[in-house]
């Protein structure tokens, strides 16, 4: 059992950008599970879909992996394909070092590594499924396209991108319905208002987040001949795009 996230329950003098240190490994899988709506949905899709998706002879990779969740969905698929590995990147060592820990409780045929490296400069290849579950969302906008170009060109022919992300609405009062429902669902979690303004501002400048008509169309600028949304709750969703 994780410990309860209470990182922003206190007033803080200043509230600092949001960094993935020992502090919030200790209480991540509750902060995701309280923050993310339909997590636990994604983690079963994520699972289904590299099912039908992941090649024999092929890499599977997991960029942002933190504590191992898609990677273990995606794990659980694989046993009957030969030659795969699965590759976890995140660039928190903090994460990475639970996230091995964690990994050594479950036992698979399928070998994983989990790498502390920046997905920025990660070499990727001969991949059939490379899973973001909420990661794009982290790296500077300017370089999402960059990354994006190089997953799409490590992809073999048929293999695909399931993408998690938090989005903005380009309409400003359908924005504002979604926000709001979305901070409804975490005060049912049992965050308070502090803790939800407090991570709001320390997620602001770290959490640039695109629309969902600027995911389709960069998908498609890389080369993906085809993206679709798969699960979506609130200001959340999940994409499929396929080679
Ligand atoms: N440039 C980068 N290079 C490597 N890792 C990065 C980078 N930027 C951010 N990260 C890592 O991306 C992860 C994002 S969390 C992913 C959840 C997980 N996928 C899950 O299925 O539970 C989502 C969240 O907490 O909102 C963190 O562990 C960062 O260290
Ligand atoms: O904590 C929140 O309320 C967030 O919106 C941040 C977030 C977004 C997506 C994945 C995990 C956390």
């Amino acid at each position: 059992m994780s410990k309860k996230d209470a990182i922003f329950a206190e007033p803080l003098p200043q509230v600092s950008d949001f960094v993935f240190d020992q502090n919030v490994v200790e209480v991540f899988p509750d902060m995701i599970n309280r923050s993310v709506p339909g997590y636990q949905s994604i983690l079963q899709g994520i699972g289904q879909l590299t099912k039908r998706f992941a090649q024999s002879h092929s890499n599977l990779y997991d960029l942002g992996c933190s504590l191992g969740a898609a990677t273990l969905a995606m794990r659980q698929h694989v046993s009957h394909l030969e030659q795969v590995q699965i590759i976890g990147i995140d660039n928190s060592s903090a994460m990475v070092e639970r996230c091995q820990l964690h990994l050594q409780g479950y036992r698979s045929t399928v070998p994983v590594s989990i790498r502390c490296e920046d997905i920025l400069h990660s070499e990727l290849s001969e991949a059939s499924v490379v899973t973001m579950n909420f990661t794009l969302q982290f790296v500077p906008p300017e370089q999402r396209q960059p990354l994006l170009q190089r997953i799409y060109d490590s992809l073999k022919p048929g293999g695909a991108l399931l993408l998690s992300e938090k989005f903005r609405s380009n309409s400003p009062s359908m924005n504002e319905l979604l926000v709001d429902i979305h901070h409804e669902f975490k005060r049912a979690n049992g965050y308070s208002e502090l803790e939800i303004a407090q991570k709001r501002a320390a997620i602001e400048n770290v959490m640039r987040i695109d629309t969902l008509e600027t995911h389709h169309q960069r998908l498609q600028q890389v080369g993906f001949s085809q993206s679709q949304v798969w699960f979506q709750c609130y200001n959340f969703a999940a994409l499929i795009a396929v080679k």
